[in-house]
């Protein structure tokens, strides 16, 4: 390990070193930057040249890297140790997908998941062959996002089987809205929960529980079997497992992903799955310097802890993607917005970004004013799809034609004699992009950010896969549930207050 400070001073040293050096000059200056900072892992491509650093500052960031025994954690991960230390077990996702380890506890990971998946496409057929035309996936946080992502995004329009539908949200409009346009004697559900203790998933399970016409129907994806039969009277051949060496937000690769297969069937998602391992294979073998996972994460270092910048935007340039943001939302910062280290010191240095962003071309008439002009510099993930798949060509290179434009002229920016339309430029980006919108390239693709992820957790000597901050406001919210049934009152003089307020106008 190395000493953060002193790390994190280095890099601070070059960043003031760069301060006066345009990103402009910095590629006019290398022009070379623009194929060397860049990647091709199939069919994902990524180029880093549009970033703030130089070959000098990259030098001391793979330092810090082999500090950090990058090579070793990536190692660790593959091999299942208790990554997650505070949990005192594997973060085996890796396993889902891929057979990479000889570790015996990857090893039996691997065979429980390839039986699930066996099981996986039983289902898929099953349903295709039965009476169900729509799903109803409920679930929230990683037990929706991941889902809610893929399957949107790579279904093709009108061609599915099964009309897919997602509940999250405890809010009543939410299920009173799906089910005005749902029929009980068509609709399967599915109960999807790591814990099967999530309070917004079962009390939405109950309602569409209680509206089925036909409780054979209802369906559980969780690593709480037992509680599934309990609380549900769910029999074990209607429950997909899921395990605790799988974080809920790295659990798209598992039976969480039943929603994707019944949307582009069982091929299309292993299909998904061989991307994710075609990304694994090329993070554990391939060294620091030509592993773009590494490259992700040291360049969120460098801009989270050299440049001091507080948000990172991730723009896709393409509709079925516009999920994303808040998938990466949860995966990046429920993963490390943390502050304490994993041996239970503070940490010195800033974490995670806010992570936020939207799809373009939208987005450039929404929030990119302040993105061009505003005094916060955010860096972006931009992320653009080369074929498109559709026959509208004009508005294919419309878009692509704004993508390039607008990763041009945030880094390079534009003078003026009005100081009103001065561009300052200077807006690092990394550009992400698929051949096309097909299950392999996505795969791939998030699996890059949760390598990335669980890399800049290194880095920072924080655990990313517990989640404890999300703890304080389930408890209170449980004890507050009296108060609201109007049998005792908020012990907050200013909850009591707003709950009076909340009461008085319901
Ligand atoms: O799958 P579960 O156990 O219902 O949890 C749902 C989500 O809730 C969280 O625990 C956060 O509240 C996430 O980490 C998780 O993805």
């Amino acid at each position: 390990m190395t000493n953060p400070a002193a790390s994190h001073d280095a890099m601070r040293t070059h960043a003031t070193r760069l301060q006066t050096t345009s990103l402009r000059s910095l590629v006019e200056g290398d022009p070379a930057r623009a194929t060397d900072f860049a990647f091709r892992i199939g069919p994902l491509y990524v180029n880093f040249a549009r970033q703030g650093y130089d070959r000098e500052a990259l030098d001391q960031l793979f330092s810090l890297a082999e500090a950090n025994d990058l090579a070793g954690r990536i190692r660790a991960l593959f091999d299942g140790e208790p990554v997650n230390t505070t949990e005192h077990r594997p973060a085996l996702h890796t396993a889902l997908r891929s057979d990479l380890s000889d570790a015996p506890v990857a090893k039996a990971a691997h065979a429980q998941a390839i039986d699930v998946r066996a099981r996986m496409r039983g289902w898929v057929q099953a349903l295709a062959a039965g009476p169900v035309t729509d799903i109803v996936s409920i679930g929230i946080g990683g037990s929706d996002l991941g889902p809610r992502l893929a399957a949107g995004a790579l279904s093709e329009p009108a061609a599915g089987r099964f009309r897919l539908h997602f509940l999250s949200n405890i809010d009543g409009n939410a299920v009173e809205r799906m089910l005005a346009e749902l029929d009980p004697a068509r609709t399967a559900v599915l109960l999807v929960s790591k814990s099967f203790g999530t309070r917004e998933t079962l009390l939405n399970g109950e309602i569409l529980r209680d509206w089925l016409d036909d409780a054979s129907r209802l369906y559980a994806i969780t690593a709480n079997v037992d509680r599934a039969r309990e609380a549900f009277d769910i029999p074990a051949e209607r429950v997909l497992p899921m395990w605790d060496w799988v974080g809920g937000r790295y659990s798209l690769w598992s039976a969480v992903g039943l929603p994707v297969a019944l949307a582009i069937g069982m091929d299309g998602f292993e299909a998904m799955l061989a991307g994710a391992a075609e990304m694994d294979a090329h993070v554990l073998r391939q060294p620091l310097r030509q592993n773009v996972a590494v490259w992700h994460a040291l360049t969120a270092v460098w801009n989270r802890n050299a440049l001091g910048l507080s948000t990172q935007a991730v723009l896709p340039y393409d509709d079925r993607l516009k999920l994303l943001p808040n998938y990466l939302q949860q995966l990046v910062m429920e993963s490390l917005g943390k502050s304490v280290r994993a041996d239970g010191s503070p940490v010195t240095c800033d974490t995670v970004a806010a992570w936020w962003g939207g799809v373009g071309t939208d987005s450039q008439h929404s929030f990119f004013q302040a993105l061009h002009q505003g005094t916060q510099v955010v860096p972006l993930d931009l992320i653009g799809i080369a074929d498109p798949g559709h026959d509208y060509r004009a508005n294919r290179d419309e878009l692509h034609a704004n993508l390039l434009a607008q990763s041009e002229a945030l880094a390079n920016g534009d003078s003026h004699d009005d100081p009103h339309r001065v561009y300052p430029g200077g807006r690092p980006s990394t550009w992400l992009q698929l051949d096309r919108l097909e299950p392999r390239a996505l795969g791939a693709l998030l699996a890059l950010y949760e390598h990335s992820v669980y890399l800049q957790g290194v880095i920072w000597g924080i655990n990313p896969f517990d989640q404890f901050g999300v703890e304080l406001g389930k408890q209170l919210a449980s004890q507050l549930l009296p108060a609201l049934a109007g049998d005792a009152d908020a012990s907050d003089p200013v909850t009591r207050e707003l709950l009076a307020q909340l009461r008085g106008r319901a």
